[in-house]
C-alpha cells in the first residue's frame, strides 16, 4: 500500500470550513469531438481557482466569455492522484475521526463523473478505490483501536432504490428517517470488509450490477444515481463508547438534453426521471443557497438521501465535471452555474462520538460472552473428564455410568467447538488496528506521501489567498485611489461605471441564457408530458375496455399513495384474502352443480378452482321479445295497393325482357328499368316506414354468459 493518512492537520482545517467545497474538473476533448473538429472553449487557471468559458457564438464582447471561481479547478491534464491528494484525502481523514463525509460528482453525461469516482484501470484509479487504500493504511497504523468496516452500495434507477450488492433480492427498500442517523434505506445489505481488496471486490460487484446503457454522448452511460457507503465504527482501548465515520461516494447519472443524447422509448423515460431527480437536487441547492425556509428534500429519493450531505451533518465536496467542447457550451455553463450556487451551502458537521450502541459494541459484548461461555464449558468438561477417569479407577463395575459420562464429555466438547467457531467468525469481522505497520507501509513512502499532502495543502492555501487578494483589490481600489484632479476623478468614475455596466450586461445575458435554458427544459418536459399522457390514455383505454367496472371501483377504493415509496400501492382487501395454501380438490376440479357453486361462494376455495366469477352485463330484451307495431288499415290498404301495382309492372317487365333485347330500342329498355327501380324504391320506402313506426331497435341477442378468471 502506498497511501498514507494526511494527519490531523488537514482534517482540522476541513472542520473549520463548513461550506460545501466545490471543485471543477474538465476532461480532455474526446476522440469523437476531435473527429467533429470541435474547439476547446474552456480555460483553467488552477493557481487562482478560476475557469473561463468562451462563447464562440457571442454577438457582442460582453457575451464573449464567462468567468467562474471555485475552491479548486482541474484541467484535462490533471492526474487522479493529484485531485485525490489535494481535495479528497483531508475529507477521508475527517471521516476516520468520526465525521460524516460526502463526495458527489455532477455533470453532463460523458464528462467524466464515473472516471473521477471509480477511475479506469490500476494507474488511473478514481476516488473510491483511493479512499479504500487511505482507510486501510490508517487502520494498519492505528494501534489499540478496534474497527468494524462495512460497505453498502445502492442505485436509484427510475426513482426505485436497488441494492447493488444483492441485485436479486426482492426486498423493498424504503427511506426512513431515523433519530441520530438521518435518512436510512431499509433492507440494504451491509457487507463487512477486512481489507481494501474486500472493498474493491464489493465495488466491482456493484458496478457490474449497475444500470448502464449507450447514448449518443457516452457509450457506457450510467443511467442511475449510485451511492457507495462506507461505515467505519471505531472503539479505542477498553472504551465502552465508539466513534462512527460515514462516507457517501455518489456518482450521479448525467444531466442531459434529450435532443443531444438521442433518447427515445425507455431511454427517454430514464432521461426524464434522471432530469427530474437532478432538477430536484438543483432546487434543494438553490433553496439552501437562498436560505429559504422550506428546503424541498422530499421531492425525490436522491435529495432525501443527500439530505445530510447538503445543509446537514456532513462535510461535503461537490465535483462538477465538464467537457471543453464548444458544442457543449450551454451544458457547461449550466453545470458551472449549478456548482457556483452550491458554494454557498453551509453544513453543520459534528463528530459522531460517544455512541453507546452500535454493531461493533454489540460484537464486542457477544465476543466477551462467548469467551466466558467457552471458558466455563471447558472447565466443566475438564472436571467431568477427571471425574470419569477417577470413576474408571474407583469403580470399574459402573460401566454404564462411564458410558454416560463419556457421552456428556463428547457433547461438551462439541459445544465448545461450536462456540469457538462462532467466536472466530465474530472476531473475523472486527479488525484490530496497527497490526502490520512494518509490512504495509514503507517508511520512506510514508514520508514522501506526507510531503505531497503538505505541498497540496500549501497550494490550496495559495489559491485561497490569491482569490482573497483579487477580491480585496477590487473592493479597495477606490479607497486607495488618490485623485490629483477633478478630471482624474471623473475618469475613474467613468471606468467604474463601465465596469458596472459590463457586470450588468453579463447579468442580463445570464438572465437571457437562463430563459433559453428554461424554454428548452420546458420543451423537453412538454414532450415527456405528451408521452406520459399518451401512455395514460392507452392505459385508460385498456382499463375501460377490459377491466370490469366493479373491479375498477374496487381497485380505486383500495389504492392509496404511499409517501415512503413515493408510489401508489394497493391496500390489502381483507374480504378477499385467500389462504396461502388452499387444499387440493380431489374428485372435482370445478364446482359445477348449484350446490358446489353455493359452497364455493361461502366456503374455502380449492386449488385449481375459479376464484373470480364475473357476470357480463346482459341485454334487457332480445329479438324474440320484438312485437310488430299495429298499422292503421288505410295505410295498410294503400301499401298493399302500391305493392300489387308495382309487382304487376315488374312482372310485365320481366316477361317482356327477352323480346326487348331483340326487337326494342335501348330507350324503352331504360324506361322499363326505371319503372322497375321505382317499384323497388317504393318497396324500400314501405319497409322503412314500417321500421320507423316499429319499436326501438333491439340489441342483438347474445347468449347468456359469464367469463371467469381462474387462479393458476
Ligand atoms: N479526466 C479524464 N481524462 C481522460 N479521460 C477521461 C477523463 N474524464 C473522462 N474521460 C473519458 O471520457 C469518457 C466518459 O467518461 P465517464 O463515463 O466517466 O462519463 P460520465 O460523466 O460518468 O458519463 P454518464 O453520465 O453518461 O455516465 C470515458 O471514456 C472516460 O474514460
Amino acid at each position: 500500500m502506498t497511501s498514507v493518512e494526511s494527519g490531523s492537520n488537514s482534517a482540522d482545517k476541513l472542520a473549520s470550513n463548513e461550506s460545501v467545497q466545490v471543485i471543477v474538473r474538465c476532461r480532455p476533448l474526446s476522440v469523437k469531438e476531435l473527429q467533429q473538429e470541435c474547439k476547446s472553449v474552456v480555460k483553467i487557471y488552477s493557481n487562482r481557482g478560476v475557469i473561463e468559458v468562451e462563447n464562440l457564438k457571442a454577438r457582442s464582447d460582453n457575451e464573449r466569455s464567462k468567468i467562474f471561481t471555485y475552491d479548486a479547478v482541474y484541467d484535462e491534464r490533471s492526474a487522479q492522484q493529484t485531485l485525490y491528494d489535494e481535495t479528497i484525502r483531508p475529507l477521508v481523514a475527517s471521516v476516520l475521526e468520526g465525521y460524516n463525509g460526502c463526495v458527489f460528482a455532477y455533470g453532463q453525461t460523458g464528462t467524466g463523473k464515473t472516471y473521477t469516482m471509480e477511475g479506469s484501470d490500476e494507474d488511473e484509479m478514481g476516488i473510491i478505490p483511493r479512499a479504500f487504500e487511505q482507510i486501510w493504511a490508517h487502520i494498519a497504523r492505528k494501534t489499540g483501536v478496534e474497527f468494524l468496516v462495512s460497505v453498502r452500495y445502492l442505485e436509484i434507477y427510475m426513482e426505485e432504490i436497488r441494492d447493488l450488492l444483492r441485485i436479486k433480492s426482492t426486498k423493498i427498500h424504503e427511506l426512513r428517517e431515523q433519530a441520530g442517523e438521518g435518512v436510512v434505506v431499509t433492507n440494504l445489505h451491509s457487507h463487512t470488509c477486512q481489507s481494501a481488496k474486500d472493498m474493491l471486490k464489493a465495488m466491482k460487484t456493484g458496478n457490474h450490477n449497475r444500470t448502464t446503457g449507450a447514448t449518443n454522448m457516452n457509450e457506457h452511460s450510467s443511467r442511475s444515481h449510485a451511492i457507495f457507503q462506507i461505515i467505519i465504527e471505531m472503539v479505542e482501548g477498553d472504551s465502552k463508547s465508539m466513534k462512527v465515520g460515514k462516507l457517501n461516494l455518489v456518482d450521479l447519472a448525467g444531466s442531459e438534453r434529450q435532443s443531444k443524447t438521442g433518447a427515445t422509448g425507455d431511454r427517454l423515460k430514464e432521461a426524464t426521471k434522471i432530469n427530474k431527480a437532478l432538477s430536484s437536487l438543483g432546487n434543494v441547492i438553490y433553496a439552501l443557497a437562498e436560505n429559504s425556509a422550506h428546503i424541498p428534500y422530499r421531492d425525490s429519493k436522491l435529495t432525501r438521501l443527500l439530505q445530510d450531505s447538503l445543509g446537514g451533518n456532513s462535510k461535503t465536496i461537490m465535483i462538477a465535471n465538464i467537457g471543453p467542447a464548444n458544442m457543449n457550451y450551454d451544458e457547461t455553463i449550466i453545470t458551472l452555474r449549478y456548482a457556483y450556487r452550491a458554494k454557498s451551502i453551509k453544513n453543520k458537521p459534528t463528530k459522531n462520538e460517544d455512541i453507546k450502541d452500535g454493531k461493533l459494541l454489540m460484537l464486542q459484548d457477544e465476543i466477551e460472552r462467548l469467551k466466558a461461555l467457552i471458558m466455563q464449558k471447558s472447565n466443566g468438561t475438564e472436571i467431568n473428564g477427571l471425574d470419569s477417569e477417577e470413576a474408571d479407577l474407583l469403580d470399574s463395575d459402573s460401566e454404564s455410568e462411564n458410558v454416560e459420562k463419556e457421552r456428556k464429555l463428547e457433547v461438551g466438547k462439541m459445544e465448545v467447538d461450536e462456540l469457538s467457531k462462532k467466536l472466530k467468525a465474530l472476531e473475523k469481522q472486527m479488525v484490530h488496528g496497527g497490526k502490520d505497520i512494518v509490512d504495509s507501509v514503507n517508511e520512506n513512502e510514508l514520508r514522501l506521501e506526507q510531503q505531497k499532502t503538505e505541498i497540496a495543502e500549501r497550494k490550496k492555501r495559495e489559491v485561497e489567498m490569491q482569490q482573497r487578494i483579487e477580491l480585496e483589490e477590487e473592493t479597495c481600489s477606490e479607497l486607495k485611489q488618490v485623485f490629483a484632479s477633478l478630471q482624474q476623478q471623473v475618469d475613474f468614475k467613468r471606468d467604474k461605471l463601465k465596469r458596472l455596466n459590463n457586470k450588468l450586461q453579463s447579468v442580463r445575458q445570464e438572465i437571457i441564457d437562463n430563459h433559453e435554458v428554461y424554454l428548452k427544459d420546458r420543451q423537453e418536459v412538454e414532450n415527456a408530458n405528451d408521452e406520459a399522457a399518451m401512455n395514460l390514455r392507452q392505459s385508460l383505454l385498456i382499463i375501460d375496455n377490459f377491466v370490469p367496472s366493479e373491479e375498477r371501483s374496487r381497485i380505486i377504493s383500495l389504492a392509496q399513495f404511499d409517501e415512503d415509496t413515493d408510489n401508489w400501492i394497493i391496500k390489502e382487501d381483507s374480504s378477499r384474502i385467500l389462504p396461502q395454501d388452499r387444499p387440493i380438490a380431489h374428485n372435482y376440479r370445478r364446482p359445477i352443480s348449484d350446490y358446489a357453486v353455493n359452497q364455493g361462494l361461502t366456503q374455502t376455495k380449492y386449488r385449481g378452482e375459479n376464484i373470480l366469477d364475473l357476470k357480463l352485463d346482459m341485454p334487457l330484451r332480445t329479438t324474440q321479445d320484438y312485437t310488430p307495431p299495429s298499422i292503421c288499415p288505410q295505410i295498410k290498404a294503400l301499401v298493399n295497393d302500391v305493392i300489387k301495382r308495382e309487382m304487376e309492372n315488374s312482372h310485365m317487365v320481366i316477361r317482356l325482357a327477352p323480346h326487348s333485347v331483340v326487337g326494342r330500342s335501348n330507350t324503352s329498355k331504360l324506361e322499363q328499368e326505371g319503372k322497375y327501380n321505382q317499384a323497388l324504391k317504393s318497396l324500400v320506402d314501405v319497409h322503412s316506414l314500417r321500421n320507423t313506426t316499429a319499436a326501438k331497435p333491439v340489441p342483438p341477442r347474445s347468449a347468456k354468459s359469464s367469463y371467469q378468471l381462474k387462479q393458476n
